[in-house]
């Protein structure tokens, strides 16, 4: 069986609290932490300082997801702080292979992010590039907001064409990701979850986690 890893998303933490928000989730696998700048995305969250001393202080290992303009410039700098991830948008870099080379020299694993409406074509021959493909569910910038079920089928010709080229991908879903959704994403090739809402929203975050995860295990895709 294929490992499956939830990754809850701070955005839906107290921000003021950060250090006790971190120990609620430590049964995780990966905490997912948003960069936002104001230019990529419609809002603000913080940038390499507090990443750094959330790296210093968090149980679990950080899954970075960046929505900034130029990443060439930035995303560098969260690799060096020693995430183990670091995912960019493809709509915003200007070079998403060479970009991802980078990362990978650093020493952190490379993802690269595409918002619902863009197209998975001009990177499918580039899959050994990446560690990690995050296919958005919502439009970036908030938590809180519905998956769309119409990005299923970019997510299954991704699982697909990295098992028919033999690349292991972490195939990422980030958006409205919930006990209703994760199995539905599950069957159509995710392998890695971001909650927010779910699991900050609930009542004992390291039971939702337990609880997505074991429905992400119970669904998940079967080749055609
Ligand atoms: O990247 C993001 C938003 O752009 C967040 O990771 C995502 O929205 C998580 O929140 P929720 O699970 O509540 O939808
Ligand atoms: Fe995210």
């Amino acid at each position: 069986m294929t490992a499956t890893y939830i990754h809850p998303s701070i955005l839906s933490a107290d921000f003021v609290n950060m250090q006790a928000e971190l120990e609620r989730i430590s049964d995780a696998d990966f905490v997912h932490v948003d960069v936002m700048d104001n230019h990529f995305v419609p809002n603000l969250t913080f940038g390499p300082q507090m990443v750094a001393r959330i790296q210093d202080v968090s149980p679990v290992p950080l899954d970075v997801h960046l929505m900034i303009d130029d990443p060439e410039r930035w995303a560098p700098e969260y690799a060096e702080l020693g995430a183990a991830s670091v995912t960019f948008h493809a709509e915003a870099s200007a070079d998403p292979v060479a970009l991802a080379r980078r990362l990978r020299q650093i020493g952190s694993a490379a993802g690269v992010a595409i918002k619902p409406g863009t197209p998975l074509e001009p990177y499918l021959d580039d899959l050994s590039a990446f560690d990690l493909v995050l296919v958005m569910t919502v439009e970036p910038g908030f938590g809180g907001q519905s998956f769309m079920p119409e990005t299923m089928p970019k997510l299954r010709t991704l699982a697909e064409r990295a098992r028919n080229a033999g690349v292991e991908l972490r195939l990422q879903v980030d958006g409205g990701i919930s006990a209703d959704t994760i199995a539905i994403a599950a069957e159509n090739g995710a392998n890695t979850f971001v909650a927010g809402s779910a699991v900050f929203g609930a009542e004992h975050p390291g039971a939702m986690i337990g609880r997505l995860r074991e429905l992400a295990a119970g669904h998940q895709h079967r080749p055609a």
